[in-house]
């Protein structure tokens, strides 16, 4: 094995830096990072836990590391302090003086002898005084707040529409890591037989008890698998297959995927329809339209037509009254997907919620002249939020005279999160382990 050209900390505080100068997405540039860097093997693991894991916890970290600066420090080293804390606290493996002298190291490469100095002095402070408790933050919804490193306004957010229970199980769940979850392309295989063939791989799994087709990798990281290559799976999570049972698809059906890069549920929607029909899958951007693309042809999906365009518009494309089933699967706030982009639950704001919304409309009351009578429209999010969701569901209907609230159809082991005949679900990330999602569904009415 070649070694890296970087070393894994120092690594881990380019991407930190990165991410908090350019706002950019922590899972795109650390990806770029391990490519420029040529790292490989248990170094990839841990350069993830770090960047993940300090980001993950940044509010709380910054919170024991208070009483020991004196002076604002320079923005990298206080990246540097968080990333070392976060190894000293949560990270067994490494002992701290160990993970000192690293960052002491790094220290000496980067800045002048005062900033070594700083480094080491406030590690070892930490080290032998220990940090301060939480517990002295009497106001249960701040301490919540900096327990599990979620923006105060969020966390009172989530309190005031879902009460402080199940506030508190969402942050404490974002804190941890998702497990991988595949769906079998059932259009090449069965789910029995790819379980069979990544246990030859040396991949631990099992099968989903939430989706059918799909299977949780316990071990290992399914694309690194030739049967990925090969097209027999996507990588994709549970909630969001969901997403393809409530459009009721059945063959020969036309379907339009209004945001639909990379490709998730239209790869889901084009093997369902096992070769017939068509789904026509729709993305703003020329570079994201690529991803549907090489998605279908590794899947081997000939009824799939990707186009760029902007859904705000597509009535200027498309004849109404000319798709059997519409998908909505939204631009979003996100704040469902916190596991894998924590960085999102900084940089949101209650704005954003409001513009966001906005945009979300009108893709729908653009699109909505686009599906037959008595055709299902499926609008989704990745989010939890009740007035970006709830809010945007019961608005289209009230525009929308000729649709009407339409029963969810999900996969059996689902029907216990959704009361009755509903239209709507909001799946939590602590509900099954799954990403944090909402699905509705609207049918046209006939007359
Ligand atoms: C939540 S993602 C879709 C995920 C996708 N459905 C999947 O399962 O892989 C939302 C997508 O909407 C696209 N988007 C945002 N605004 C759009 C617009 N006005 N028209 C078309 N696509 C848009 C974004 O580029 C993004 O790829």
């Amino acid at each position: 094995m070649n070694k890296p050209k970087k070393n894994v900390r120092e690594a881990a505080l380019d991407v930190l830096e990165a991410i908090d100068k350019h706002q950019s997405y922590s899972n795109l540039l650390l990806n770029q990072v391990i490519k420029k860097y040529q790292i490989t093997g248990p170094d990839t693991g841990l350069l993830t836990e770090i960047v993940y894991g300090t980001i993950q916890r940044k509010m709380t970290l910054d919170y024991y590391l208070q009483p020991f600066i004196k002076k604002k420090p320079e923005h990298w080293v206080r990246i540097l302090l968080r990333l070392s804390l976060y190894q000293m606290i949560y990270l067994d493996k490494v002992p701290d003086r160990a993970i000192i002298f690293e960052a002491v190291e790094i220290a000496k490469k980067r800045g002048h002898r005062g900033i070594v100095g700083l480094v080491n002095g406030i590690l070892r402070s930490v080290q032998r005084e220990g940090l301060q408790s939480l517990d002295s933050i009497k106001d249960p919804v701040e301490k919540l707040s900096l327990e599990t490193s979620h923006p105060l306004w969020l966390v009172k957010r989530w309190v005031n529409q879902y009460g402080f229970e199940n506030a508190k199980a969402m942050c404490e769940e974002n804190l941890l890591a998702p497990v991988q979850t595949i769906r079998i392309n059932e259009t090449k295989t069965n789910r029995e037989e790819v379980c069979r063939l990544l246990e030859i791989e040396g991949f631990s799994v099992e099968a989903s008890p939430i989706i059918p087709e799909s299977i949780r990798i316990l071990k290992g990281n399914a694309a690194n698998s030739d049967l990925f290559k090969k097209g027999y799976f996507s990588i994709q999570d549970e909630s969001s297959m969901t997403v393809a049972y409530a459009l009721e698809i059945s063959s020969n059906m036309t379907v339009l995927d209004a945001c639909a890069a990379p490709g998730g549920k239209t790869g889901h929607i084009a093997e369902l329809l096992n070769g017939s029909g068509k789904v026509t899958s729709l993305d703003l951007h020329p570079h994201k339209i690529k991803l549907i693309k090489e998605n279908a042809s590794r899947l081997g999906l000939e009824n799939i037509d990707e186009k760029v365009m902007d859904s705000r518009h597509a009535r200027d494309s498309f004849q109404s009254e000319s798709f059997d089933r519409i998908l909505v699967d939204a631009p979003c706030s996100g704040l469902g997907v916190l596991r894998r982009k924590p960085d999102i639950k900084y940089t949101k704001t209650d704005q954003d919620i409001q513009s966001l919304k906005k945009v979300q409309l009108r893709i729908l009351d653009e699109t909505a002249s686009l599906l037959k009578k008595g055709g299902l429209l499926v609008y989704s999010t990745c989010t939890v939020d009740l007035e970006e969701n709830f809010g945007t569901a019961a608005e289209f209907l009230e525009q929308h005279k000729d649709f009407e609230p339409h029963a969810l159809a999900l996969p059996e082991a689902l029907s216990h999160l959704v009361d009755g005949d509903s239209n709507t679900i909001q799946i939590f990330p602590q509900d099954f382990g799954g990403d944090g999602f909402f699905i509705s569904c609207f049918r046209k009415k006939l007359l």
